[in-house]
């Protein structure tokens, strides 16, 4: 992680008051989210319209510990694995997960809440106590921000226990500092998993360069979830770590590519044209929209990158005219069936057919109106 040469931060004053009230556990949970049009150019200041997938999420916790205990990460049974019943088991696992599970992200959120605390001169009562846990239900590495929803609920976790209460980080650049947990690692990310995982709902979300660079953080403009058609969660058993999908076009994008430039500006469009089709209720139009904004995707990355297993799951709901886009990276799509309910029993046998998990997508109502 290259890091620009600044000031050194004003020194957390040696003698930090102890905790005002008493400590008790506290639990953030965080769902999962579907980009619906526009991804991946919100790493590319482009436009994204997501939703706070209901259907699953991931919780961290933090309970306090006694003082002088200091801060330890609990590793989770499944997804940080220290136990293999074999090299062949190991090789198997390494090969579908990767090396890494959560704990890796749950320290980077501690070491980025005490930058940004440190930044601010923001004194932080002496509560260094604590064990953090997470556990998540999101499929792994599907497309559906797995990664940024355990930052983020982390992050929630360090806020209410140190008292940094939420008006301190104003709501448009809370999911920079999620975003900052997973560049911390070298995940390739770009905002609009953490938008819409600090707003919940539906959010049209706009990253204009100069709105970028003056402001730091995009439009974001919540829009109400009745206004979603149903729509359907496609996925397959086949992690995808989204480093690898992204590398290439990053690059080229950065170097000034013009096809990759002009490609990546019409996925743009497709979340601009989508918010209208969606307040106008025209799921036809939304429909190509989707179909537009995939088809993009994949002549700027490639097959290779996309994946056979992938690129199987959208031709399998394209072959019943439903239309079809990856959810995030890739491992997971959102299909659209305009034609109505008997396309989406046509939908539903094709994916079971081919052993794929299909469901309603339920989205989560806005946080500001979560309990
Ligand atoms: N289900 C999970 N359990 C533990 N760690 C996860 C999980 N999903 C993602 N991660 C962590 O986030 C990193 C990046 O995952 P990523 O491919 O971005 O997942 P996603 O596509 O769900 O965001 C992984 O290398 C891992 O460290
Ligand atoms: O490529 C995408 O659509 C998204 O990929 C990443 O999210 P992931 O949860 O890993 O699928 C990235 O964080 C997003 O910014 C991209 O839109
Ligand atoms: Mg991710």
């Amino acid at each position: 992680m290259g890091t620009r040469q600044t000031a050194p931060p004003p020194a957390m004053p040696a003698e930090r008051p102890p905790l005002a009230r008493k400590a008790v556990p506290v639990t953030s949970r965080v769902h999962a989210r579907v980009g619906l049009l526009g991804n991946p150019s919100d790493g590319f200041f482009g436009k994204t319209i997501s939703l706070s997938l209901e259907n699953f999420y991931a919780e961290v916790t933090l309970t306090p510990q006694p003082r002088g205990r200091g801060i330890s990460f609990k590793p989770h049974a499944v997804h940080d694995r220290c136990q293999f019943s074999s090299l062949e088991d190991l090789f198997d696992r390494v090969e579908s997960a990767g090396y890494y599970g959560g704990v890796r992200l749950l320290m980077a959120a501690c070491k980025r809440f005490y930058q940004h605390c440190q930044k601010r001169g923001r004194t932080l009562p002496a509560a260094d106590d604590f064990v953090l846990s997470y556990d998540t239900t999101i499929p792994r590495q599907a497309g559906l921000s797995g990664s940024s929803a355990i930052a983020c609920a982390a992050l929630n976790c360090l806020c209410s226990h140190y008292g940094v209460a939420a008006e301190e980080i104003a709501l448009p650049e809370r999911p920079n500092l999620v975003l900052s947990v997973e560049q911390e690692l070298g995940i390739t990310a770009g905002l609009q998993d953490r938008v819409i995982q600090v707003y919940g709902g539906l959010v049209y979300m706009d990253f204009d360069r100069s709105t970028m660079k003056r402001d730091g953080h995009g439009l974001y403009t919540p829009l109400p979830p009745a206004l979603l058609p149903r729509l359907w969660l496609i996925y397959a058993d086949n992690p995808s770590d989204s480093g690898r999908v992204h590398s290439d076009v990053k690059r080229r994008w950065a170097e000034g590519d013009p096809e990759v430039r002009e490609k990546m500006e019409l996925v743009a469009a497709c979340a601009e044209e989508g918010k209208e089709a969606l307040i106008s209720g025209d799921w036809v139009r939304l429909a190509q929209l989707m179909d537009r904004n995939f088809d993009l995707r994949r002549e700027m990355f490639g097959d290779a990158a996309l994946g056979e297993l992938n690129l199987r799951m959208v031709a399998t709901a394209r072959s019943v005219g439903a239309a079809a886009k990856f959810t995030g990276s890739g491992g997971a799509i959102v299909a659209l069936c305009p034609l109505g309910e008997q396309q989406e029993e046509l939908l539903r046998d094709v994916c079971v057919a081919e052993g794929f998990s299909i469901e309603e997508i339920k989205c989560a109502p806005p946080t500001s109106e979560q309990g």
